[in-house]
């Protein structure tokens, strides 16, 4: 596929998607959280534009977290969704998204075309969390509040932003169960190693 934008959050994962695409795309780190992310993207978007080569479309991929049972470490998560999952207020009645408080959306719908060039995977809303999920007490109220959740990263929702109406997608290869932090569990070797393939299957595209 011509004309996309990969980016990642941190160089060792812009790295390893690099060393499976084969030199036919290039992919550009952007920074760690959505905040970062977001500038990041728009920047890279913006001197494309300006350029007279504009991007087609967005794809960030990374290493994240991933709901126990419902992906594997070392696995691949495909976001249907990205989801800013901390993005709203607190109130005594639980949390309340953006969206419920007039202020927007919360939710980045995939680009159908763009999931269709992605591997075969797991495939729910990820969430984008500007902490890392660490207890047992918040991944059970996230795991609650969207049942349908596989993965959490701290990019996708802010990269989907700055795409501004380009088609996205967001893919999460699982480093570690989101829980009671654990550095000493995280599997980042499997995880990066996951985004290789994910890499040659772009690449073939
Ligand atoms: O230490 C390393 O060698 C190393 C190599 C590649 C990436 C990292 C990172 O720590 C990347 C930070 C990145 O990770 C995402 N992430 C991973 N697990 C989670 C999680 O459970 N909850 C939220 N985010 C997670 C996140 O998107 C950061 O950008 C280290």
């Amino acid at each position: 596929m011509t004309g996309l934008l990969l980016v990642t959050a941190v160089e060792a994962e812009a790295e390893a998607v690099r060393a499976g695409l084969g030199g036919r795309l290039t992919v550009t780190a952007v920074g760690v959280g959505p905040a970062a992310a977001a500038a990041g993207t728009a920047r890279l978007l913006t001197q494309a534009e300006a350029g007279g080569r504009p991007y087609q479309g967005v794809i960030f991929l990374g290493i994240g977290g991933g709901f126990a049972g419902r992906v594997e470490i070392g696995g691949t998560a495909i976001a249907t969704r990205s989801v800013a999952a901390d993005l709203g207020a607190e109130s005594p009645d639980g949390f309340l998204p953006i969206d419920d408080l007039g202020f927007g959306t919360a939710v980045a719908e995939a680009d159908p075309g763009l999931l269709a060039a992605l591997p075969q995977a797991v495939a729910g809303t990820i969430l984008t969390v500007s902490t890392v999920t660490g207890t047992a007490a918040s991944t059970e109220a996230l795991a609650t509040r969207f049942p349908d959740a596989v993965a959490e990263g701290m990019e996708g929702y802010g990269v989907a932003c700055a795409a501004a109406g380009l088609p996205f997608a967001e893919v999460r290869t699982i480093s570690n169960v989101i829980g009671p932090r654990d550095r000493s569990s995280w599997r980042i070797p499997a995880a990066l190693s996951a985004l290789t393939d994910v890499g040659k299957t772009l690449g073939l595209a």
